[in-house]
């Protein structure tokens, strides 16, 4: 598309006022299918997400996007049980996980979090030593049981984030003093340590300069050939340059989903058609 080109349209968009989601939402190597999932704040005096169903491919970046308060966060959140931890907050709906429903009474967030990690906006290593940050979920999982295995995986860990040869000679040094974005890199090798096979990111470059963000954004390549990824942001160019499906969410609901290129040259939706012109957002 030549830069700054509308968007071409082979047809009428759906009007503002059909709030029912088109475009494809399921895909045949999901990983995971979100089905009707709603969400309340405040005892449910909220609706913050209005039954959404979605399927999370196999080996794919889908990218969550919309105005701000639409629900981004709050849906990523639901996919590896984040929400338990807010007071007021109830979930409804299924997600399965490799066709088990993470909602049902018998599974343990601990272990499905560990298989659904989450790295955040703003970076948070844990106040210990850079070493320190990877082993501690391996340990605590009984992911390694020696020193020399706990070596070999925090470097292992570093290496696929992107981080080993900036920090291999001085790994006991506190993780906190990294910069920004090798702090998120950090986040994410702590997140990948456990094995996990889904990662959920929420803005994970919001905090962090271009460079930093490039950086990110190649690792985030990387990574999608062994993970599924989830990622909320609020940046469309970023959404273009990462993802192969892209989710629209307006004021909870979710708009519109399909092939990122079909979403910004040729949404299917008024709402979306609007955002991604700017027209709010
Ligand atoms: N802990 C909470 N308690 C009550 N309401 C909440 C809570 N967190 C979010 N909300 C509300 O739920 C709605 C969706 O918020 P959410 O943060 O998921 O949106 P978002 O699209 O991620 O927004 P942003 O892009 O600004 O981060 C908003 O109306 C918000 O005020």
């Amino acid at each position: 598309m030549e830069k700054n080109a509308a968007p071409k349209r082979s047809h009428r968009l759906v009007p503002k006022d059909n709030r029912n989601t088109v475009g494809e939402n399921q895909v045949d190597n999901f990983k995971m299918r979100c089905e009707q999932v709603s969400v309340f704040y405040d005892n449910g005096a909220t609706k913050a997400i209005n039954s959404v169903s979605l399927d999370i491919g196999d080996n794919e970046v889908i990218a969550m996007i919309g105005p701000s308060g639409c629900g981004k966060s709050t849906f990523i959140r639901c996919l590896n049980r984040m929400n338990d931890t807010i007071e007021g907050c109830k979930v409804d709906g299924r997600i399965y996980l490799d066709g088990k429903n993470i909602y049902d009474k018998d599974v343990d967030v601990v272990p499905l979090r560990a298989r659904v990690g989450m790295v955040f906006q703003k970076p948070n290593p844990f106040p210990k030593s850079i070493f320190d940050n990877v082993a501690y979920a391996p340990r605590i999982h009984g992911l390694v049981t020696n020193k020399s295995e706990t070596e070999e995986l925090v470097e292992k860990s570093l290496v696929r984030a992107g981080l080993w040869n900036e920090v291999k000679d001085r790994l006991n040094q506190p993780g906190t003093g990294l910069s920004g974005g090798q702090q998120q890199r950090l986040c994410i090798a702590r997140t990948i340590a456990v094995n996990p096979e889904v990662i959920l990111m929420d803005e994970p470059c919001s905090a962090l300069d271009p460079i930093a963000t490039a950086i990110i954004e190649e690792l985030i390549e990387e990574l999608r050939q062994e993970y599924s990824i989830a990622i909320v942001t609020h940046s469309m160019q970023q959404a273009s340059r990462i993802s192969q499906r892209t989710a629209y969410f307006h004021l909870g609901d979710l708009i519109e989903i399909g092939p990122t290129e079909q979403i910004f040259l040729n949404p299917l939706h008024q709402l979306t058609q609007d955002y991604i012109t700017g027209r709010f957002g």
